[in-house]
């Protein structure tokens, strides 16, 4: 969300804005909306400045005066609850509109409707050249038998897997070992819940608009959340964080869940795109300050950039378009990594600046050094998510006789040099 100073001092900053993020929102109706609510408010404090004029003359009024002073105060009375109604109602649609206000995507975004006007910013590493036909990794998992990825949909649906034996101890290892590199970077590792109110997902900006995305649960008003991004924007809502406490470095393991509702179709095969999986997520506060928000950016790209190095898996930098990017962001940078059996790259992580647009949603905020209460600034990017990363990692490294060789980092906890 934007300030409503910010988006009055600044109409064609955010309308040009809306226009490259594909929102549909009518500026005009929303700054309509706000001149009458600030209109309705003069109306009530001037009135109410009349009334308490009355009360104040009534004292000294002669007795034949008081009846008619009260009865206009009550009429201003009447007059105020009567607008108050109408104020009430303007400042909830006005509030409607405001969530729906895109941030403001930095100079260098790509200005396009979708991701086909996302570009690359840089490809690293080698895209093996096997010398035998190459399985793709729902064939390596079965002729290892490495997940049940067939009679699990009796029991849980499409798009369900249960991992195996050697693969299922691989994405624990994955994931041990992608928390021991963020632990030694300064973040601490949170386990985070899926379950979360409808607010968590407002506060990311998740809806409105992505609700048919999320299970929801309507007995206990409670939805399961994609990501564990919806439990860390929201864990520190409405506290006021002391300036020496920042920034704070969160590495948020969880379970994700996510109905893939416009997906029909997509990625059926495999592990690629699943109702559940695991993800850690790197996260930071940090305070308002658009240098401080682009160093972190920074170093949460690295820090993903880093683990596909190490596990040698060739991946490319992606610079998302305006309209790929999503409302909230001031900029998000995807990492694909190559998929032998797709002949090209997958997304498997997603980094994102936010500046203080979730935090305005989600009440974040700090106190500076001057004691001044300011909003901070918040960004995420997928450290890990399984089982996706699975497929470019067996694919990458699997062998003619359809073993997989195990990248040096993850051999000490495997046991082993192959999976
Ligand atoms: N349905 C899915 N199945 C498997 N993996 C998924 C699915 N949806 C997303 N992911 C994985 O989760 C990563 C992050 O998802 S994201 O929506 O792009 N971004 C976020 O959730 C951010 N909080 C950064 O992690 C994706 O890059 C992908 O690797």
């Amino acid at each position: 969300m934007l300030s409503l100073q910010f988006i009055r001092e600044n109409p064609g900053a955010v309308r040009k804005a809306i226009g490259e993020k594909n929102v549909s929102l009518d500026l005009d109706a929303l700054l309509a909306l706000d001149a009458e609510v600030r209109a309705l408010k003069t109306r009530i404090d001037g009135l109410r400045a009349e009334r308490n004029a009355i009360s104040d003359s009534f004292k000294s009024a002669a007795p034949e005066e008081r009846p008619a002073l009260g009865a206009k105060a009550k009429a201003i009375g009447a007059e105020i609850s009567g607008i108050e109604s109408d104020l009430g109602e303007k400042q909830a649609a006005l509030d409607a509109l405001l969530l729906r206000v895109p941030n403001i995507p930095w100079e260098g975004a790509p200005v396009g409707p979708d991701e086909s006007f996302n570009t690359v910013v840089r490809t690293e590493g080698t895209i093996p050249d096997f010398d035998f036909t190459p399985l793709d990794h729902v064939a390596l998992i079965e002729k290892n038998d490495w997940a049940d990825l067939a009679r699990i949909t009796q029991v849980a649906g499409s798009r369900t897997y249960c991992l195996k034996g050697r693969l299922a101890m691989l994405e624990q290892a994955l994931m041990l070992w992608a928390q021991q590199r963020l632990a030694a970077d300064g973040f601490t590792l949170m386990t985070v819940p899926a379950l979360a109110r409808p607010s968590a997902f407002v506060a990311t900006g998740h809806f409105p608009g992505h609700e048919e995305e999320a299970y929801f649960m309507p007995a206990d008003d409670l939805y399961l959340a994609g990501t564990g991004e919806i439990a860390l924007t929201s864990l520190h809502s409405g506290e006021i964080i002391e300036a020496d406490r920042l920034p704070i470095l969160y590495a948020g393991y969880s379970p994700c869940f996510r109905r893939e509702a416009g997906s029909a179709g997509r990625d059926v095969r495999g592990l690629l795109r699943v109702h559940q999986f695991y993800k850690l997520e790197q996260y930071v506060i940090c305070r308002d300050d658009e240098e401080e928000s682009a160093r972190w950016h920074a170093r949460l790209l690295a820090n993903a950039e880093a683990m596909l190095q190490a596990l040698e898996i060739p991946y490319q930098v992606i610079e998302a378009s305006t309209g790929d990017m999503g409302n909230g962001k001031f900029r998000m940078n995807d990492i694909e990594s190559w998929v032998p059996s797709l002949g090209k790259y997958r997304e498997t992580h997603s980094c994102s600046t936010l500046h203080d647009w979730q935090a305005r949603r989600a009440n974040l905020r700090w106190r500076d050094e001057e004691r001044k209460v300011r909003f901070v600034h918040t960004l995420n990017n997928t450290a890990l998510a399984s089982p996706r990363i699975l497929v470019p990692l067996l694919e990458n490294h699997q062998t003619a006789d359809g073993r997989v060789k195990l990248p040096a980092p993850l051999r000490e906890l495997m046991g082993g040099d192959y999976l």
